[in-house]
């Protein structure tokens, strides 16, 4: 598994004495690419409802949740090392048991991991790496392949939740959505920005702020620096 730079020691020490309890010890190919799937069950020790973060970052929000929530399992999908390092040592600190973490890129796991016989109840996707430049949008996470991909593991009913401080990208995030089927978006046409390009012939289509998301440094990096936040939730039809 990649390791990336020097962690600091209290992320080191968390991850030596409970990463073998909390990161799933998965095969995983360069370029984050997981080569089968883990056994989920072992993993938690259990069955139950199953919420997917795509992109955890420091597990803020993840643990946030699971400490409310104990009786749902939480997965987070993190490939930044430095990331999974620090959860670790949140998840220990917060003392939840029922959070775990991944190191591989979801795009392709998430298809591997789930399919007809298990599917996570809700998958979140909250502040995605913007890739603001250009040149580099075509790097954003989510895309309408990516929607499609979502659309494929969740059961009927799922919850597909999201946010973003960058305009575009809220845009991007609600037409990706919306040119997939299988996705219904119950806030259609509301939260109209003035500003909304609207290239697709949509406008709109944003969602209140779900009480169930913390403020995490991202958010309120974005306010300071005067961004509007959107949010999302749509349920697969
Ligand atoms: C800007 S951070 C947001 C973290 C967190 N959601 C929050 O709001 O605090 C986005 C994270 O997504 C991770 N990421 C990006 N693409 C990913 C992928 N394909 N699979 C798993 N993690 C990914 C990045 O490493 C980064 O830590």
């Amino acid at each position: 598994m990649p390791r990336g730079g020097r962690l600091p020691d209290r992320h080191q020490r968390a991850l030596d004495e409970h990463g073998h309890k909390y990161v799933i010890d998965a095969q995983v190919d360069e370029g984050y690419v997981l080569r089968e799937s883990p056994d989920l069950t072992k993993a938690f020790g259990r069955d139950a409802p199953l919420i997917v973060e795509i992109g955890a970052g420091a597990a803020d929000q993840i643990v946030a949740h699971a400490k409310e929530n104990p009786e749902i399992n939480h997965l987070a999908f993190e490939v930044w090392w430095p990331g999974v390092a620090s959860s670790v040592a949140r998840i220990v600190r917060e003392e939840v048991e029922n959070v775990r973490m991944i190191s591989a890129d979801a795009v392709l796991a998430l298809p591997l991991m789930f399919g007809p016989n298990r599917k996570p109840d809700e998958v979140w996707t909250f502040f995605p790496d913007p890739w603001q430049k250009a040149r580099h949008r075509k790097r954003r996470l989510v895309t309408p392949e990516f929607a499609q991909t979502v659309a494929n593991i969740l059961p009927s009913g799922g919850t597909w939740r999201l946010a973003t401080d960058w305009d575009d990208y809220a845009w991007q995030m609600r037409d990706s959505i919306a040119a997939v089927s299988d996705f219904v978006n119950p806030h259609v046409g509301q939260r109209i920005d003035e500003d909304d390009p609207g290239d697709n012939g949509i406008v709109g289509g944003f969602a209140p702020r779900w009480d169930g998301r913390i403020t995490t440094r991202f958010e309120t990096r974005g306010l300071n620096e005067e961004r509007r936040i959107h949010d999302l939730e749509v349920i697969r039809a």
